[in-house]
């Protein structure tokens, strides 16, 4: 493996890839662990797949592999990892996560809970555009791996660099995280407008906005600014808000459409992880008094607390302010707490 990406073109990138010197577990066989198993044999890799649907032994598929993947959904992170944790991997290898989410029990990202459960194991967050269905046809797309070891990112950007894979690397894996896993609320709140037939400047004025409350969060969490207008920021808010692709947008839509949201999920049938990620963001903000008027119109809709149409009257109507303000304006109880 080459060391220095800096220094490749893309054609010695290829070309490094087709040796099949690495053996890579990926945690979870949906959507997203089936895609990037295909982009990794592409690159002629080994892929050992596991899931509890597939029934074979976890022990078995990480034992001696270069690295391990998760793109297991939300609430398997934790199982998991303390799974992972028992068993035990060859030493320093990397972890990657690629869940967008947020624990229930602890508000913890997948990253954090991976940390905890595996701390001599570099950490690294892969996260951007990247619609599974897309990915699976075999479109170009782009993504982020972030960790504070950037050697471990450096393996897996190698990993998984191909001509129709081009991956990036940043230090900022709590950043790269927090945005993939909050767009996810806003794809929500997008798919509500276009259901609604708000127009395009509806959209743009709630997307926009939205960025602001995503860096808002994102930022008092840990993350750094510019992170959230890179692609797993912005990038990947503009890939799931347009897109009938996204399940999360999908929610969004069919409740606009006046469907109940288990109706909605039941018809999507995979992982919509933004309605939890929207009830564990709530948590937080109220813990930590974060203005978040957008997400918790979200949450009051899915919630059964507000209609449709309420929550872009009320998002509408609150109280007028610059656009771009110093310093923190006190959240009103109305945009955080109380329904
Ligand atoms: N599908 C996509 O386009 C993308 C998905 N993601 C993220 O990847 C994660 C997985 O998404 P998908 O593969 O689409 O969902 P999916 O519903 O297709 O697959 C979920 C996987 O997680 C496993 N799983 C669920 N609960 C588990 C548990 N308790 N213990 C162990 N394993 C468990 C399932 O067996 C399955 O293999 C989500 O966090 C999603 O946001 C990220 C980027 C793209
Ligand atoms: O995160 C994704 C694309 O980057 C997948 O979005 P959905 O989970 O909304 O389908």
């Amino acid at each position: 493996m080459q060391s220095n990406l800096n220094t490749n073109t893309q054609e010695n990138l290829d070309s490094s890839f087709d040796s099949q010197d690495k053996i890579l577990a990926i945690l979870g066989a949906g959507r997203w662990g089936s895609a990037l198993a295909g982009l990794a044999r592409y690159n002629g890799h080994q892929v050992r797949l596991w899931s509890p649907s597939l029934g074979n032994s976890i022990e078995d598929v990480v034992a001696d592999v270069d690295l391990v993947i998760s793109a297991i959904s939300m609430p398997g992170v934790s199982p998991t990892a303390n799974q992972i944790k028992a068993i035990g991997l060859r030493e320093n290898i990397p972890i990657v996560t690629a869940t967008k989410g947020l624990d229930t029990e602890t508000t913890c990202t997948p990253s954090q809970i991976w940390s905890a459960c595996c701390s001599d194991h570099p950490i690294v967050v892969l996260s951007g555009p990247n619609l599974s269905k897309e990915i699976e046809q075999e479109l170009p797309a782009a993504t982020v791996v972030a960790s504070l070891d950037i050697d471990a990112a450096n393996i897996v950007q190698q990993v998984f660099s191909s001509k129709r894979f081009r991956v990036y690397t940043s230090s900022d894996p709590v950043g790269t995280e927090l945005g993939g896993t909050l767009k996810n609320v806003i794809a929500i709140a997008a798919g509500v407008c276009d259901g609604l037939h708000l127009g395009t400047n509806a959209k743009s004025g709630l997307l926009t906005r939205a960025l602001t409350e995503i860096i808002r969060i994102g930022t008092h969490l840990g993350g750094q600014k510019e992170t959230f207008f890179g692609l797993s920021g912005l990038g990947d808010m503009l890939a799931t808000c347009n897109s009938n692709l996204s399940r999360n947008y999908r929610v969004g839509y069919g409740l606009a459409e006046g469907k109940t949201l288990e109706e909605v999920i039941a018809e999507i049938e995979t992982t919509a992880e933004g309605v939890n990620t929207t009830n564990v963001l709530i948590e937080i903000a109220r813990r930590e008094q974060i203005n978040v008027p957008i997400s918790w119109k979200v949450y009051q809709l899915l919630n059964n607390q507000i209609t449709p149409q309420q929550a872009v009257e009320a998002l509408m109507e609150r109280d007028l302010k610059p656009e771009f303000y110093e310093g923190i304006i006190q959240p009103k109880s109305s945009d955080t707490h109380q329904p």
